[in-house]
């Protein structure tokens, strides 16, 4: 198995707070990949650190054979991010933000012309191309973030919750892309709380729960014997069968 992604032995506290403890994960190249975990698992912040953003407190990550702490240069050519609470230039148009991307990136200034166009078009884009970014919805700065990350063609892609927020067209258009990307042998990475979403897009899944890694592989051998993705979370993360009713015993009927 090639490896898109290579972590070993990453650790990160905040303070007294162990965020990530230790993990080691092997991502393999040309999947669809998907990190899962309940809200606080660790995903935003392994994923900060495998793309270069956030520096671990021990432990390596390598990308497509390069170590990205060592080697930032040729890790951030290789990769696109669409991180979490994205921030972009609110004050340049969608086209103007990805000519401004294309260009950081090093293309000719025509590809990044014929590329944004194209990506403007297939991502419902093109009518608000010439609006600011700051008057964008939702979904559209998810759409216009994700252009942006894919314009360099990376050998990686690297989503944080690509499809919160965003409405089920617009999914579906995200989803298209992402299929099309992975079919021509490319990787992407994403974290999501939606296990369907999870399992009707990925071949391969990690499950993280309290900063560690609980379970990876196949989807089908994550999964087992369980019914689905969602049962065998629950199970995995030990929060099966908890009878939140009894614990709201004071909630709705008459007592204020
Ligand atoms: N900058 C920070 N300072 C202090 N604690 C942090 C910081 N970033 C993350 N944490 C803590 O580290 C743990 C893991 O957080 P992280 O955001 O990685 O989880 P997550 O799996 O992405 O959660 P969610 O699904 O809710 O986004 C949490 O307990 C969080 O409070």
């Amino acid at each position: 198995m090639t490896s898109a992604v290579s972590v070993r032995g990453l650790w990160k506290r905040f303070g007294q707070q162990v965020a990530v403890a230790g993990i080691d994960l092997e991502l393999p190249a040309g999947k669809f990949v998907g990190l899962v975990g309940p809200n606080g698992a660790g995903k935003t912040t392994t994923l900060s650190m495998v793309t270069g953003l956030l520096r671990p407190d021990s432990g390596t990550v390598e990308v497509v054979g390069h170590d990205v702490w060592r080697d930032p240069v040729e890790v951030k050519a290789r990769i696109g991010v669409l991180p979490e609470g994205l921030r972009l230039f609110e004050r340049l148009s969608g086209r103007e933000l990805l000519a401004y991307t294309g260009r950081l990136r090093g293309l000719p200034g025509a590809e990044v012309d014929k590329r944004a166009t194209q990506l403007l078009d297939v991502l419902d884009l093109a009518g608000a191309q010439h609006k600011l970014v700051v008057d964008y919805s939702t979904g559209m700065r998810k759409k216009i973030g994700l252009a942006a990350a894919l314009l360099h063609n990376p050998e990686v892609l690297f989503l944080d919750e690509p499809f919160e927020g965003v409405d089920p067209v617009s999914a579906q258009t995200i989803r298209g892309v992402l299929e099309r990307y992975t079919a021509s042998g490319a990787t992407v990475v994403f974290s999501s709380h939606v296990m369907e979403l999870v399992e009707s897009l990925c071949d391969w899944v990690a499950v993280m729960a309290a900063g560690r890694i609980r379970a990876h592989g196949p989807l089908t051998e994550v999964r087992g014997e369980a019914a689905s993705l969602q049962q065998a979370f629950l199970e995995l993360v030990g929060a099966n069968g908890r009878d939140t009713a009894s614990d709201l015993d004071w909630l709705g009927g008459g007592a204020r």
